[in-house]
């Protein structure tokens, strides 16, 4: 559909323009911020998970938070949407405060966040899920969305949402069967769709690309980018680069629980700094200690093994000219 595509592009395009003058430094401040975080810091026993000075999110964007394992990107969201406390800190969502807000009021004000499918969700159907999606967030009960005769004036309008979400999401299918029959992928989008059961303004994301068959990656992608197409402001955690690359305008960057860095895409990927972060467990070895790993061919191994392929005996042969038999 050419007119989507062109309206999807000049989102992206005025969202990338309005960025365009700020300044590549963690807790840049953002022309129109929809949220902003003050020395948010949440401590676990002697670890501080969380040390963030200032950050703002852009309003209408699609910003990236990145960092490597353990970070603190999932403990931020959590603090920013009330599922856990931080020690000290304050954030304002729409110049509005939301220090000690409860989830349920934090999406009510238009801020809501995926939610992983539980075992107990599992159990429900996908219709009954998204009922869920409008009570459980807006603080309804959970037996009043159960049993909608008890409700029947607001029934009618969250089935006709609902539906018209699963349409929008190709879950309509899927509508009576168990949730905890749905593929990974099936069940990103049915997380994606049941946030915006309360029509958020700001969709947070931990890590859609997680555990999706590669068939769905395309259509996930598109989805999050249509957040924005219709005016939401998203903020995503993510592992996988290339969607980052793919759809973000701004990407911040975590590490040990602080803003390390901020920018475009392709100015924070190439930031020293950010490459640092995410060497990972080999960037503290000594050379010989990895020499040595090369040698026995174990490092071949684990790559291999993250890779999900074979081990590759060709690189042990590659290095000593032999081949398995000695020859
Ligand atoms: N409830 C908790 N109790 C104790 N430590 C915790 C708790 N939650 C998180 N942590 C610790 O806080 C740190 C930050 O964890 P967090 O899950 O926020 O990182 P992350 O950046 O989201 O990592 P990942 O990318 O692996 O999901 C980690 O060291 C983690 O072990």
């Amino acid at each position: 559909m050419p007119d989507d595509n062109l309206s999807l592009t000049a989102k992206r395009e005025a969202a990338v323009t309005a960025l365009a003058d700020v300044p590549r430094e963690p807790g840049a401040k953002k022309p129109d911020p929809i949220l902003v975080a003050d020395d948010v810091k949440r401590h676990f026993g002697g670890l501080l998970a969380v040390d963030v000075d200032h950050v703002e999110v852009q309003r209408g964007s699609i910003t990236a938070l990145i960092g490597p394992n353990g970070a603190g990107k999932t403990t931020f969201f959590n603090l920013l949407t009330g599922f856990d406390r931080p020690n000290s800190g304050s954030w304002t969502f729409n110049g509005r405060s939301l220090h000690g807000t409860p989830p349920f009021k934090v999406a009510r004000a238009g801020m809501v966040r995926t939610f992983q499918l539980t075992k107990a969700l599992s159990k429900l159907t996908v219709i009954e899920n998204m009922r869920l999606g409008a009570t459980q967030q807006k603080g309804e009960s959970f037996w009043r969305a159960m049993l909608p005769f008890t409700w029947r004036s607001q029934e009618d309008a969250i089935t006709q949402r609902a539906e018209e979400l699963l349409a929008r999401f190709k879950l309509d299918t899927k509508r009576d069967d168990f949730a905890g029959s749905l593929s990974g992928g099936q069940r990103k989008l049915l997380e994606m769709a049941r946030a915006l059961m309360v029509e958020p303004e700001l969709v947070m994301l931990d890590e859609p690309m997680a555990g999706v068959n590669p068939a769905l990656t395309q259509s996930l992608l598109e989805h999050v980018s249509n957040l924005r197409e219709q005016g939401m402001t998203v903020l995503f955690v993510e592992h996988d680069m290339d969607m980052v690359r793919d759809i973000a305008d701004w990407v911040v960057v975590m590490g040990q629980g602080k803003i390390l860095a901020e920018g475009p895409p392709e100015t924070v990927m190439s930031d020293p700094r950010v490459v640092d972060a995410y060497l990972g467990a080999h960037h503290d070895q000594s050379l010989a200690e990895l020499e040595e790993q090369l040698e026995t061919g174990t490092l071949a191994e684990e790559v291999a093994a993250e890779l999900g392929q074979e081990p590759a005996e060709t690189v042990a042969v590659e290095r000593t000219g032999e081949t398995k038999d000695g020859r």
